[in-house]
């Protein structure tokens, strides 16, 4: 199968050398040490870039399929465009190929000491299983979680939802954070969306980081306020914020009445 994508994709970009980072649901993602078009960028990273390819799915109607391939990336590209247009810390687009489900991006991240890319989530995973409790839980952790909640109330605070926010989508580099995937992100100034965007990275923590995940998510929720409070956003940040922490806390008793009903 993923020969096959891997095929399709070289045949797409002729001569460019491509390691395979990920597959997932979506997409699969490369890493080459090719830049498209200029020899010595202005980027954080000028050695590695990151081509991300959204596939065809044959059981889809064909021209139903090239129209969700060109409208999800031309989607990703805009999201990624505007984000970095407002300073909120996520790769910056290089190219992208909308016809063939291509996005050429800049190589966020480092490396952890055992080999992993540093998203959140290899990063706390790292410290659970080789650390102390004392050191998962030390002020670069705790600093980190504010940042990551500071970012996300910045993402919402301009109306835009991320859509899958969870440890994994949220990379480190020198203890600043930075979001990654936006695959299902959109735009919506309704407290409700923001508040569930919340309550699926509350989750997410809570199953991957258990241990921990308390003082995790009350970092995350710190952040998120201190990013609501900004003097960027004078008095209307204050007022989104209560509104979505209202909001958050129904989505939240919905999803407890939801798993004790099965
Ligand atoms: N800009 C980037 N810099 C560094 N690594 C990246 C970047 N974008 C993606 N990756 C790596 O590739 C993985 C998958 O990327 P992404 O989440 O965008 O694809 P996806 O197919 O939508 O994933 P999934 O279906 O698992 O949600 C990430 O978890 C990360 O390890």
């Amino acid at each position: 199968m993923t020969d096959r994508l891997v095929g399709q994709v070289s045949g797409y970009l002729p001569n460019i050398p491509l390691e395979v980072v990920s597959q997932g649901a979506e997409a699969l993602v490369f890493k080459t040490k090719v830049h498209p078009y200029i020899e010595k960028p202005y980027l954080q990273n000028n050695s590695e870039y990151i081509i991300k390819f959204r596939p065809s799915k044959p059981y889809r109607h064909p021209k139903i399929d090239a129209s969700i391939t060109k409208n999800r990336t031309i989607g990703e590209v805009k999201f990624m465009a505007k984000l970095s247009k407002l300073g909120i810390k996520a790769p910056s687009v290089i190219s992208a190929d909308y016809k063939n489900g291509i996005i050429w991006m800049e190589c966020l991240g480092s490396e952890l000491p055992n080999g992993e890319v540093s998203s959140l989530k290899n990063w706390l995973w790292y410290l659970e299983r080789n650390e102390s409790e004392e050191r998962c839980l030390a002020d670069d952790v705790k600093l980190a979680c504010n940042k990551v909640g500071e970012l996300i109330g910045k993402l919402h605070m301009n109306d835009m939802i991320h859509g899958d926010l969870t440890s994994s989508n949220i990379l480190l580099q020198n203890g600043e954070p930075m979001l990654i995937d936006f695959g299902l992100s959109s735009y919506s100034g309704l407290p409700e969306d923001k508040a569930v965007d919340l309550y699926v990275l509350e989750r997410a923590i809570l199953s991957t980081h258990s241990v921990f995940s308390d003082k995790y998510n009350q970092w995350l929720l710190e952040g998120y306020e201190a990013g609501h409070k900004s003097s960027e956003f004078g008095k209307k940040g204050n007022k989104k914020l209560v509104e979505t922490i209202r909001k958050l806390e129904d989505v939240r008793l919905r999803g407890r009445k939801r798993s004790m009903l099965g």
